[in-house]
């Protein structure tokens, strides 16, 4: 027996797919193979539309499969054409959706066939799948939904109620989020890691070192041996690798202007954040006073060095300015500026395009990564929804912002402490000093940094769902 399949009203230029499926005869044991023909339209999102309004198709209506079997709690599943339906009982369960579409499930299918158990990556190729898949038989318990697929190799996908319900409830995965501590003047008395903590039991020591400077937005790891750089490097290497860039990997300087960049000078450097001229800024920066030597004590007097440290909140600071002036958080977060490292010859560094000072998640709102060094900005362009003078004008506010008293944690750094931040919210910066000061450390990527503290700080499977989606 023929069974034509056609979806009614398509436009579009169809083409005939001849497909040989199982459909399950009432009873189970006996199934039958037909031939069945179905059209669809090259456009695979017109027909997704038209295939969701095919009501009625050219023959009998699609046999619907579906498990009756009520799962507490859990929506009743069952199926038509493209879609796999649920329905929750009278509870007033709040979801966005009622339906998935079956390419959509099929593509997400995590089994050991799917997705290579060695890398984590899919396995097969999403665009060969059956456009009109459907399924041949639904089963659901407690803990997920079974759907057996009408494929040329018949495919079993098992989809848990976690996966599921997510996504009838929600759009997407929503970006991960930590609940952040605010600092100011006093910056954070508790968020430091021993070195031997790190030594003796590194995964929990890591983690709780990564999840302080995620939270803090910084840390320090105390009692480090500073005779020599290489115990720092060490350290940080447990974090993530050295981001490798222009000034080198690990770094070890002094003011001898060695690179062109006035970190390498005996200036004063107000709140800043480095490297706004990448497209990706490093994520962590890293700073440890290995020495400071300086003139001989004069009359007896102590000879103040200088070179004290400097860490600014950005998003505290920028949380101040939208209060007081929402309109320069504004400014500052929609005019997309110019950023460049033009020092070292040969070296003309500028990110893929242009970036505002303040980047908002598009998905929270929330703000989520500074950009702020004036000295590296470029020119502030004529075009966009706000004048220079607007530009310049909500600039000067958070400068005043950022060089308030409540704002500024003034500290000094000692041999023995390495200080971590992260550089895509907390600015840093140094008072001027005189004689000889020795700074050791690096830099480690953002997306690197994130993923040790994810994987030093959960379960892989908690974050292999987060990432995957
Ligand atoms: C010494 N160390 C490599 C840490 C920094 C060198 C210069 C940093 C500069 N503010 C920038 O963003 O490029
Ligand atoms: O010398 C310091 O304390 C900080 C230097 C600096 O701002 C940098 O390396 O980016």
């Amino acid at each position: 027996m023929a069974f034509h399949l056609r979806l009614r009203g398509m436009t579009g230029s169809c083409h005939q797919l001849t497909r040989h499926i199982h459909i399950p005869t009432s009873t189970p044991t006996q199934t039958q193979t037909q031939r069945v023909t179905v059209t669809a339209t090259r456009n695979w999102g017109s027909s997704y539309r038209h295939y969701s309004q095919a009501r009625q198709w050219n023959t009998r209506t699609l046999a619907t499969v579906s498990d009756r079997t009520p799962t507490p709690n859990r929506p009743v599943v069952s199926s038509s054409p493209g879609f796999l339906n649920f329905r929750y009982d009278d509870r007033d369960v709040n979801v966005k959706r009622t339906k998935l579409p079956n390419l959509w499930l099929r593509d997400n299918c995590r089994c050991s066939a799917c997705v290579n158990q060695d890398t984590m990556q899919r396995n097969f190729n999403s665009f060969e799948l059956p456009e009109l898949i459907q399924p041949l038989r639904i089963e659901s318990n407690q803990v997920g939904v079974r759907v057996h697929w009408s494929e040329t190799t018949s495919h079993e996908s098992f989809y848990p109620w976690e996966f599921i319900e997510h996504y009838l409830k929600f759009d997407k995965r929503s970006p991960e989020e930590v609940q952040v501590k605010y600092f100011g003047a006093y910056g954070h008395l508790d968020s430091f890691v021993e070195c031997e903590e790190i030594e003796s039991n590194e995964a929990a020591a890591v983690g709780r070192l990564t999840d302080l400077i995620r939270r803090n937005g910084f840390a320090f790891i105390t009692g480090v041996p500073y005779a020599t750089a290489e115990p720092t490097q060490k350290l940080l290497e447990k974090i993530a690798f050295i981001r490798q860039t222009h000034y080198g990997g690990f770094y070890d300087f002094i003011p001898d202007l060695s690179l062109a960049d006035t970190a390498y000078t005996n200036l004063p450097l107000g709140a800043h954040t480095d490297t706004t001229y990448f497209s990706d800024p490093v994520g962590l920066q890293a700073l440890h006073l290995l020495s400071h030597v300086g003139p001989e004590l004069k009359n007896g007097l102590g000879a103040t060095l200088g070179g004290k440290s400097l860490l600014v909140d950005g998003f505290y600071a920028a949380g101040l300015l939208k209060a007081e002036d929402p309109e320069a958080y504004d400014i500052l977060s929609s005019v997309k500026l110019p950023w460049h490292a033009s020092g070292n010859k040969g070296i003309t560094i500028t990110p893929d395009n242009l970036y505002p000072v303040f980047e908002n998640n598009e998905i929270t709102g929330k703000l989520h990564r500074i950009r702020w060094n004036n000295d590296d900005r470029g020119v502030v362009p004529f075009d966009g929804k706000y004048t220079p003078w607007e530009w310049y004008d909500a600039a000067k506010k958070w400068n005043e912002v950022l060089r308030r008293k409540s704002v500024e944690y003034w500290f000094q750094l000692r041999p023995g402490e390495i200080l971590i931040f992260d550089n895509w919210r907390v600015l840093h910066g140094r008072s001027a000093f005189t004689g000889v000061r020795r700074m050791c450390g690096g830099y480690i990527n953002r997306d690197d940094f994130i993923s040790r503290w994810r994987n030093t700080n959960y379960a892989r499977d908690d974050v292999l769902k987060r990432v995957i989606g």
